[in-house]
């Protein structure tokens, strides 16, 4: 029986050791601070529960031009600590749940911090040593296949280091006793852009500090403008500009910029991107190859530069999203035990940012296109469908690329409240390589959002020379 050792169980670790417990081997999954990873109990799902209830605030905002009487916003306010209750509940439950099912698979769960300790590098085994919170090993374990799914922490910026009072990181922020009165987020990834939007639909006052020219630099110059747009239509404020420092005031806190100016506040939440989880791992050691950014580098198949010894996650660098965590993840058990594999592609990778309106990609963007291909665009308006309509939805759009040549489709960005949902089509259609004709001749409800991607494929049409 093959014997796989897993070190972190976040979505990496766990999607890999379900597949490798459904193929018969012996798996024992080493977890320091609980089953989920900081996926569950600190990142993805908590940030996601507290923008639910933030998002439910904009519902009895916009409630008024849909006719509803009574629901003023200044009537209805969120009780931090039932949500913050909520939150921290619906992550344990979870964890449990994964725990649960773990173990249920057969799957050993360690509790402790795990390092690899092999003596000599080139053998065929691996050792993995645990130790307790005291630094004690617990245990040593020998084993054919170790995977590495360490995930990354908030990274911190000298001289703004967070107290955990005024100065945050987003893991902080669930442990506050009353909502920021003022609150400056520094940073405008998609963390940043999420945090910000989702304080700003909870009622309060917010600034963006943003050191790109856009927000979200990873998306679409369109995309990102109606995000800023929308942003600072409700309240929000954006400032450009690099945090030097972060000092606590007497009121709150101060952010000092490179260029010498001050942004005051009540709190700041640093969001200012995250490092990989490789400290202590010993990987140096046993040769297992590091980036210059401290990540470990593995192949479409996740195999790091040591025989044996696959890496998935966060700590590998490769898009940062659970979906992706997995993937890499159950991509490494099939490897090691011999499966058919198919490498990651990462051009089929749907990703989504949980601002308001949200941001969902796939496939190519026009920030992405190679010069070489040639593709064909077409972009529709929220405001021209008619469902938006009936639901005053009025910033967005729904975006599609298309090979010129083929009318296959190979990307698509859809900016719209529950873009989550709505890119599904779109992905899968780059997934199997479906043509603008096959979007166009599928029946979309009406009136839907989904409306608009049928139709954007018949727009298309005429660039599908095999239609
Ligand atoms: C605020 C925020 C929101 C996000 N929202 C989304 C989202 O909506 N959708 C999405 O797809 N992605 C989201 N992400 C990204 C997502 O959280 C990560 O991609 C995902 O957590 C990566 O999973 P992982 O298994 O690699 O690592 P993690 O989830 O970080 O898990 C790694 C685990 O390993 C443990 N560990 C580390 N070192 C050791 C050791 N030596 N021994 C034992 N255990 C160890 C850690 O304690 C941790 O529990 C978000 C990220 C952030 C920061
Ligand atoms: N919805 C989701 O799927 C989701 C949500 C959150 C995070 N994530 C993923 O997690 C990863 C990390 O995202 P992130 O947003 O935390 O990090 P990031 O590295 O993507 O963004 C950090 C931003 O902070 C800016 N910055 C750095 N130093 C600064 C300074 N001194 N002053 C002002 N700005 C500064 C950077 O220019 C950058 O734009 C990403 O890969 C992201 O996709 C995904």
């Amino acid at each position: 029986m093959t014997r796989i050792v897993i070190i972190g169980g976040g979505p990496a670790g766990y999607e890999a050791a379900l597949v490798a417990a459904s193929l018969g081997a012996e798996v024992t999954v080493i977890e320091r601070d609980g089953v989920g990873g900081a996926s569950v109990l600190s990142d993805c799902v908590p940030s996601k529960t507290f923008i639910a209830s933030a998002g439910a605030m904009t519902g009895v905002r916009d409630s008024a031009s849909l006719g509803v009487q009574g629901a003023e916003l200044a009537a209805v306010g969120i009780d931090l600590a039932a949500v913050n209750q909520r939150v921290k509940g619906l992550a344990v439950a979870q964890s449990a749940d994964i725990r649960e099912r773990l173990i249920g698979e057969g799957v050993r769960v360690v509790a402790g911090q795990a390092r690899l300790s092999d003596e000599i590098r080139g053998l065929a085994e691996h050792r993995v040593e645990v130790r307790d919170a005291e630094g004690t090993v617990t245990e040593t374990l020998e084993t054919d296949v170790v995977l590495i799914a360490t995930g990354a922490d908030p990274r911190v910026l000298a001289g703004a280091e967070p107290d955990h009072e005024r100065i945050l990181d987003w893991r902080d922020v669930y442990d506050l006793q009353e909502m920021p009165e003022h609150l400056v987020v520094i940073g405008s990834g998609v963390t940043g852009a999420e945090f910000a939007s989702g304080y700003l639909e909870a009622g309060v006052r917010v600034t963006l500090v943003s050191s790109r020219d856009r927000v979200l630099p990873g998306e679409d110059s369109d995309a990102a403008e109606v995000l800023e747009e929308v942003f600072q239509s409700r309240g929000g404020r954006l400032e450009r500009g690099r945090a030097a420092a972060v000092q606590r005031t007497e009121k709150g806190v101060a952010v000092e910029l490179t260029d010498g100016r001050t942004v005051e506040g009540s709190h700041a939440l640093m969001t200012v991107g995250t490092v990989p989880n490789t400290e202590g791992l010993n990987l140096d050691r046993c040769g297992v190859e590091l980036a210059p950014s401290g990540h470990v580098v593995v192949d479409r198949v996740s195999r790091t530069s040591v025989p044996g010894i696959y890496a998935a996650g966060d700590v590998t660098g490769v898009f940062q999203l659970a979906s992706v965590a997995a993937m890499q993840g159950r991509i490494a058990m099939w490897h090691a035990l011999g499966e058919a594999v198919t490498p990651i592609r990462l051009k089929t990778v749907a990703a989504n940012v949980f601002t308001h309106p949200e941001i969902a990609t796939v496939g190519v963007q026009e920030k992405s296109l190679p010069d070489d291909v040639q593709v064909d665009v077409v972009r529709l308006p929220l405001a021209t469908n008619a469902r938006a309509k009936m639901s005053d939805l009025r910033d967005g759009f729904v975006k599609l690329f298309a090979r010129q040549a083929t009318g296959v489709v190979v990307g698509g960005v859809v900016v719209a409240p529950g873009a989550s949902e709505l890119i599904l089509p779109i992905a899968l259609a780059v997934t199997k390589g479906l043509t603008v004709t096959d979007l166009a001749h599928t029946f979309a409800i009406y009136p839907s959002l989904s409306g608009s991607i049928t139709e954007a494929g018949r727009r298309l049409m005429g660039a599908d020379a095999l239609a």
